[in-house]
């Protein structure tokens, strides 16, 4: 925060269509729900004058805002998305009161002023570090005060570029020594054996490496959870929720791009997303099915893995809009149960299944895999911190469970179960 907010003649310069566009894309998320990354790339594709330095400022003041939403407003006593963003700019030094005035936001001097006056110590922890009270006082219970606070303060922060290393295409060292050519120090991650983390974001697809497809983005943890799959060469594996394939890739890799993988969804358009990148890596073991197709026989895969749907919980630092929707945790955890019931169907006898969420919530996680392993008695868990263990990477637990305050990833969880 500037010293004294409003008074800042240092201001860095705001311009008309940055200030216009931010506040137009904030209100979009904030009224219709809309997703801040998809709409900014949306604009940003409309408005080609908009250089880099409009469109890292635009960036700033909407991810700003989103990431301490309920502090901003508390401040400001409103949701006006003018308000919040002024209030962003204001502490974050990109415009001054004057500044305010002349891009015709009328309520500078009254933001200014209460910026001024407002006590932090009025705010609830949960205001604090912008998680709804219910989440919050959920996580209190489970982790402690203390983890509590930790894990919603590093949910707000901005979450590391990590990438993996395409093992078809480049060893993690060429990937790195090939970023540093580009001018990108690229450290491993500490976990991922093909994990590759930036500490600043840059256009992947400018990069040779990219576009050689030597490397795709991919948090550690969602690395970590594709890993659990233990996927062998020559094996017969379902992707069952794949989406727009960022684990099929990786499990793509795991069985050196031999044996038959099958990437399913329940929406198709999202499997479309997976063909450009499938190409990109090399990757031809690969066909892409919408869920239950009749060609997928039951019983006959070697593993299968559920990344289910779920609240997210575990992205927020990626996407921090995520926290504005309404959760229904009973709907969710049937879906979830339900999917992986049907999925489960596709385990050959001996077979593994992979139940996986990017949640932070019991509800999601536990409380399915317990569910479904109680009405299904030919399932048995198995110790997926061994399943880690033989792979070399020393996470211990019999469920996987990473955080961003203890690991540096996203949120996940994860569980391994095997058909007797
Ligand atoms: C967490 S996302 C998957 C992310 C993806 N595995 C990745 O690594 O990029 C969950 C996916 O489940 C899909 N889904 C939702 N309901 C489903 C169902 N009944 N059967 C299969 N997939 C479903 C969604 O369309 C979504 O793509």
């Amino acid at each position: 925060m500037p010293p004294n907010p409003g008074e800042a003649m240092s201001a860095r310069r705001l311009y008309p269509p940055q200030w216009r566009l931010a506040c137009a894309t904030l209100e979009a998320v904030l009224r219709a729900g809309a997703a801040a990354d998809h709409r900014l790339h949306a604009a940003f594709r409309e408005q080609r004058n908009m250089g880099s330095r409009d469109r890292a400022a635009v960036t700033a003041l909407v991810y700003g805002v989103l990431r301490d939403l309920r502090r901003l407003q508390r401040i400001a006593g409103c949701s006006d998305a003018n308000a919040l963003c002024a209030l962003q700019a204001l502490e974050s030094g990109y415009a001054d009161v004057p500044h305010l005035a002349a891009l015709g936001f009328a309520g500078a001097e009254a933001m200014a002023h209460r910026l001024r006056v407002f006590d932090p110590a009025a705010l609830t922890p949960a205001e604090r570090y912008n998680v709804p009270d219910a989440i919050y006082a959920y996580w209190q219970a489970e982790l402690g005060a203390d983890a509590a606070a930790a894990l919603a303060q590093d949910l707000q922060r901005q979450a590391p570029v990590d990438l993996r290393v395409n093992a078809l295409r480049a060893t993690r060292e060429q990937a790195q020594r090939a970023l540093a050519a580009s001018g990108l120090a690229a450290m491993p991650t500490p976990y991922a054996p093909l994990g590759l983390r930036l500490h600043r974001r840059v256009s992947l697809t400018a990069l040779t490496a990219y576009r050689d497809g030597w490397i795709e983005p991919q948090d550690e943890g969602s690395q970590l959870l594709a890993l659990l799959v233990a996927a062998r060469p020559g094996e017969r594996i379902v992707d069952y929720c794949a989406g727009a394939g960022g684990k099929t890739l990786a499990l793509a890799a795991q069985m050196q791009d031999r044996g038959t993988l099958v990437a399913m969804d329940i929406d198709v358009g999202r499997l479309e997303r997976l063909k450009p990148r499938l190409q990109r890596a090399g990757v031809r073991i690969v066909s892409l099915l919408p869920v239950d197709a009749a060609q997928v026989r039951v019983a006959d895969f070697d593993a299968v893995l559920v990344d289910a749907p779920c609240s997210g919980t575990g992205t927020w630092r990626r996407q921090p809009e995520a926290r504005l929707k309404a959760l229904d945790l009973d709907a969710l955890a049937r879906q979830q149960y339900e999917i992986l019931a049907r999925a489960a169907r596709l385990v050959r006898p001996g077979g593994r299944l992979v139940y996986a969420t990017c949640s932070l919530l019991r509800a999601e996680n536990d409380a399915v895999v317990e569910r479904f392993c109680a009405r299904h008695p030919d399932f048995l868990e198995e110790d997926a911190g061994a399943v880690l263990a033989a792979q070399g990477i020393a996470l211990p637990g019999r469920r996987l469970r990473l955080y961003p305050h203890v690991h540096g990833t996203d949120g996940f969880f994860g569980a391994c179960l095997r058909r007797r």
